[in-house]
């Protein structure tokens, strides 16, 4: 590409999972490429979500592990927890992975503009700093930030931003939404030894999961001593002289507590972008409406990841980047981003793991449908004493035996649905999963023996 009308054939907003792979793939195919970032490199996923999260995630594993070890015939003595050691531990670790990631640009020729950036006119950028940069085409990836819900004294409350940070872990620590992020969060808090209360506006978690595993986690996280506060919204937060927070949900009487955390969503990060000016078209959550190529209604201008709010997940931004960047850039065919059938898992203690169709999805939208289970307590908790059961649905549409939907609640679920994904995506029958021979003794091996 040889264009020098403009500064830089791309210039990428926001360098977090996708932007950091579009502006990578893009120069990689010879582009000249400058990328903005006003915080930290990696984004979201790297330095304030998936990444630093599952560090905790097996920092809290521990804590039952190491309960559950004298059944095994270890004694140890003297266990204690200390959080600092952890935090300043994954803090470290995210100082290397931001590191790297800065260099993995470098070494593909991308510019780096530490600041923020916005469009000021067309195809022009204007940095913090006052310089002002022009651009062929403009990718937008400028991620999302926690919603916070309008109520009296919500200033003193914290987001999954502030709680890789904390000095100490909460005694008490009050939790708003029942997606994602509540989950993982109470299972984090509740293994360091919190007590943790969700507080969700309606009476269901992790709606677009599948029934019967939402109510298995429900019922887990009820017996590890978790509260949950269903159907009320906050109508103030106080806080006293000693610190701690007085807390008032509608229908309840006020509680105290040490810590409290919102998260309930994630909101598009499109203001003061100048998105107006040049006229990109946006949806009612202000999330950047594109079409299946990530190019939003003006020419030059696309968009990938959290932003458009299609699917806010890491290894979605990651390929809408490099679908984009292929695209737009590289010697072959254009092509887009397939969004169905995309495998999640809710890090919750235990972890949730999912692909396709739920039970009643499959039953509003096929005709006729088998669901096959397995309720099986893993060997593990049966050394161990604890008395936590394992829970895997599979959905077939009875019209052709193909496998619509696999959901899975245990330990090890996102590990083990990772390759089961694979199955689903490319189609395969039940009869495909019976003719595989099982590995024994394996959690895994329920998959294929389902009857
Ligand atoms: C606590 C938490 C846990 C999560 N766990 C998981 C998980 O386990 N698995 C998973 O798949 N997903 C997870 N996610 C979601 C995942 O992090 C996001 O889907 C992903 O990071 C989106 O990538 P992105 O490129 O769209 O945006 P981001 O990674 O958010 O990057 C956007 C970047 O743009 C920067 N920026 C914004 N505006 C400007 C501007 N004007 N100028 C310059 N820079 C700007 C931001 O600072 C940010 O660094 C989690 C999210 C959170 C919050
Ligand atoms: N494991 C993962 O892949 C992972 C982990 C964390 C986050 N994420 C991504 O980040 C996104 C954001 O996560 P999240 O947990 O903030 O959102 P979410 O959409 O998963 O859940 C939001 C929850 O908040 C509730 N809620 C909304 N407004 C409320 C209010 N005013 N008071 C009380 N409850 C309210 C909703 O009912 C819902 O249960 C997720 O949708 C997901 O795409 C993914």
């Amino acid at each position: 590409m040889d264009d020098t009308t403009y500064d830089y054939d791309l210039f990428t907003i926001g360098i977090g999972s996708g932007g950091v792979r579009a502006s990578r793939v893009a120069a990689a195919h010879g582009a000249r490429v400058a990328a903005a970032e006003e915080y930290r490199v990696g984004g979201t996923c790297v330095i304030r979500g998936c990444v630093p999260k599952k560090m905790l995630v097996y920092g809290a594993q521990f804590a039952e592990d190491l309960e559950d070890a004298k059944q095994f015939g270890w004694d140890i003595q003297g266990k204690s927890f200390d959080w600092v050691r952890l935090r300043d531990h994954v803090q470290r670790d995210i100082d290397r992975l931001e590191g790297l990631y800065g260099e993995t640009l470098s070494n593909h020729n991308v510019t780096v503009y530490h600041e923020r950036a916005e469009i000021t006119g067309d195809h022009e950028i204007t940095l913090a700093s006052g310089k002002v940069v022009t651009a062929k085409y403009i990718l937008v990836a400028t991620g999302a930030q926690p919603h916070m819900p309008d109520f009296e004294g919500n200033e003193h409350a914290i987001t999954s931003n502030e709680a890789f940070h904390l000095d100490e872990i909460p005694k008490r620590i009050l939790i708003a939404g029942g997606g994602y992020i509540a989950n993982e969060f109470a299972g984090i808090f509740q293994e360091f030894g919190s007590k943790v209360t969700i507080a969700n506006r309606s009476d269901v978690i992790l709606r677009g999961y599948d029934a019967a595993l939402r109510d298995r986690l429900l019922q887990i996280s009820l017996t590890k001593g978790i509260e949950f506060c269903f159907n009320v919204q906050f109508e103030y937060v106080k806080k006293q002289d000693d610190g701690t927070l007085l807390v008032k949900l509608t229908g309840h009487d006020e509680r105290e507590f040490d810590q409290v955390m919102i998260a309930t969503g994630r909101t598009p990060n499109t203001k003061g972008l100048g998105l107006e000016k040049v006229g990109v078209e946006l949806g009612d959550k202000g999330e950047i409406v594109v079409d299946a190529a990530s190019k939003t209604n003006v020419d030059y201008i696309y968009a990938v990841g959290d932003v458009t709010d299609r699917v806010q997940l890491t290894p979605v931004a990651i390929r809408e980047g490099q679908a984009f960047a292929d695209s737009v850039f590289g010697p072959g065919e254009p092509y887009t981003v397939d969004h169905s059938c995309i495998p999640s898992a809710v890090f919750s203690h235990p972890p949730i793991a999912s692909v396709g169709l739920t039970e009643g999805e499959a039953r509003n939208t096929l005709g006729s449908i088998k669901v096959f289970q397995s309720d099986f307590r893993p060997m593990k908790h049966v050394v161990a004493g604890r008395n936590e059961r394992g829970l895997y649905k599979m959905i077939v549409d009875a019209a052709n035996d193909r496998i619509v939907g696999i959901h899975m609640i245990a330990p090890e679920a996102p590990e083990i649905m990772q390759a089961a994904a694979v199955a689903v995506k490319a189609g395969l029958t039940k009869a495909d999963f019976d003719a595989t021979t099982a590995i024994h003794p394996t959690m895994a091996e329920e998959l294929v023996l389902l009857k």
